[in-house]
C-alpha cells in the first residue's frame, strides 16, 4: 500500500490537519439503505487501493473499526449510513484511535445525516474528497459513555421513526417528525424528566412532563433545523414540553411561519448534561443514539469537542445557522 501525503485544502483553518494517510481501509455494510451498492462501492475502493471489509451483521462495524485501528490504520472509509458510523466511531474510541484516524464517510444509508451535514453527497464524491478534500475535526457525543455523531433522541419520538414525509417537512419544518408522531402521541405517557445542563458556564435545568428530549451534535432541532455547528464544542439541546396533540401542530406550525421557539419548547445550547428519570419508580428512559435504541435510568452526555477527525466535501458550513440565511 502507497503513503500518501494529502492536501489539506483549508489549511491553516482551525480543525484542518495535514497527514499522511499509510493504508487505508473501507468497512462496507452491504445491507444499508437500498442494499444495492455493493459492488459500486467495492469497486470506487478497489480503483484506490483500499482494504475492504464487509460488515456480516449488527456490531461488526465496531469489531472492524478495532481492527483497522490495530492495523495502524490512519484513513478509515465507512459506506452505510449513520448506523454504520456510529458503530465504527464506537470502535475507534474502545481502540483509543480517534486522534490517529481520518474518518471518510460514505453515505449508502436510507438517510446518510451525518455525511450531509459534513457534505458529502455521493460515494463517488466521499472517495475523491478523501484524495483531494479538506479535512476537520468535529465535534462527537458522548452519552453514558457512548459516542455519537448525530444526535441522542428520548421519548416519543425515539420509539417512532425520525424520517418524515418530505410534504411535512415543508409545512411544518424541524418538528414535522412530531406530527408525524402524533397518533403515537395520543397513547403515549410522556416523560418525566429532570434535566441539567451547563450551559455558557452556567447551570440550567429544566423539569417536567415532556413529549421528548433532543440533543443533536451534528443537528439542530427548532426553527430550521439542519446542520448544527459541528466544531464549536457544544450540544444542541431541546425539551419538548408534553402537550395536548392540536397544540403539537400549532407549536410547529409557530416555529414554520415565525421561526421562534414558543412556550412549550425549551432550548439551550450545552456542552453537557444529565437527563433523569423523575423518581425512582418511573421505567428506565428509551434513547435513540444514532437511531439505536438504547434504554438508561440516568443519562450524562458529553460534547468531546473536535475529537473526530474527517473528510468534508467542498459544501460543508462550519455554522450554517450563523450564514443569516
Ligand atoms: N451485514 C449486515 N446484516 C445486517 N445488519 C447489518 C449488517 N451490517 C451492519 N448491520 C446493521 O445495519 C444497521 C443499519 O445500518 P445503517 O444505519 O448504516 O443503514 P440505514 O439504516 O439504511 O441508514 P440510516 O441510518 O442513514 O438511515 C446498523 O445498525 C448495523 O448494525
Amino acid at each position: 500500500m502507497s503513503e500518501r501525503t494529502i492536501p489539506v485544502a483549508d489549511e491553516p483553518v482551525a480543525g484542518a490537519m495535514p497527514q499522511t494517510d499509510g493504508q487505508r481501509w473501507l468497512v462496507l455494510n452491504p445491507t444499508s439503505g437500498s442494499a444495492d451498492h455493493t459492488e459500486r462501492v467495492r469497486t470506487l475502493g478497489e480503483e484506490r487501493d483500499y482494504h475492504i471489509e464487509e460488515t456480516t451483521g449488527p456490531g461488526h462495524a465496531i469489531d472492524l473499526a478495532e481492527r483497522a485501528a490495530e492495523a495502524g490504520v490512519n484513513l478509515l472509509a465507512v459506506a452505510g449510513g449513520d448506523g454504520t458510523l456510529h458503530e465504527v466511531v464506537g470502535g475507534l474510541v474502545r481502540a483509543d484511535a480517534l486522534d490517529r484516524t481520518t474518518v471518510a464517510v460514505v453515505p449508502t444509508g436510507t438517510e446518510n445525516i451525518f455525511a450531509q451535514n459534513v457534505g458529502i453527497e455521493t460515494p463517488e464524491q466521499a472517495f475523491d474528497v478523501v484524495e483531494t478534500g479538506a479535512r476537520r475535526r468535529v465535534d462527537l457525543g458522548v452519552a453514558g459513555g457512548e459516542p455519537f455523531t448525530m444526535s441522542c433522541i428520548a421519548g416519543l419520538v425515539a420509539n417512532a421513526s425520525v424520517s418524515t414525509s418530505d410534504e411535512l417537512k415543508e409545512r411544518f419544518g424541524s418538528l414535522a417528525f412530531l406530527v408525524n408522531g402524533l397518533q403515537e402521541a395520543a397513547s403515549f405517557d410522556g416523560l418525566h424528566i429532570d434535566l441539567t445542563a451547563t450551559s455558557n458556564g452556567e447551570e440550567v435545568t429544566w423539569s417536567g412532563d415532556a413529549l421528548c428530549a433532543l440533543v443533536g451534535n451534528s443537528r439542530r432541532f427548532v426553527e430550521e433545523g439542519g446542520q448544527a455547528n459541528l466544531e464549536d464544542g457544544l450540544l444542541e439541546v431541546v425539551v419538548i414540553e408534553r402537550m395536548p396533540a392540536g397544540d403539537i401542530v400549532a407549536e410547529a406550525f409557530a416555529q414554520r411561519v415565525f421561526g421562534r421557539t414558543g412556550d412549550n419548547v425549551f432550548h439551550t445550547q450545552a456542552s453537557q448534561l444529565t437527563i433523569s428519570a423523575f423518581d425512582d419508580h418511573d421505567d428506565p428512559i428509551d434513547f435513540s443514539l444514532d437511531g439505536e435504541p438504547r434504554s438508561h435510568d440516568d443519562l450524562t452526555i458529553h460534547c468531546r469537542p473536535r475529537s473526530l477527525r474527517v473528510c468534508v466535501g467542498p459544501e460543508y458550513d462550519v455554522s450554517p445557522a450563523d450564514d443569516g440565511d
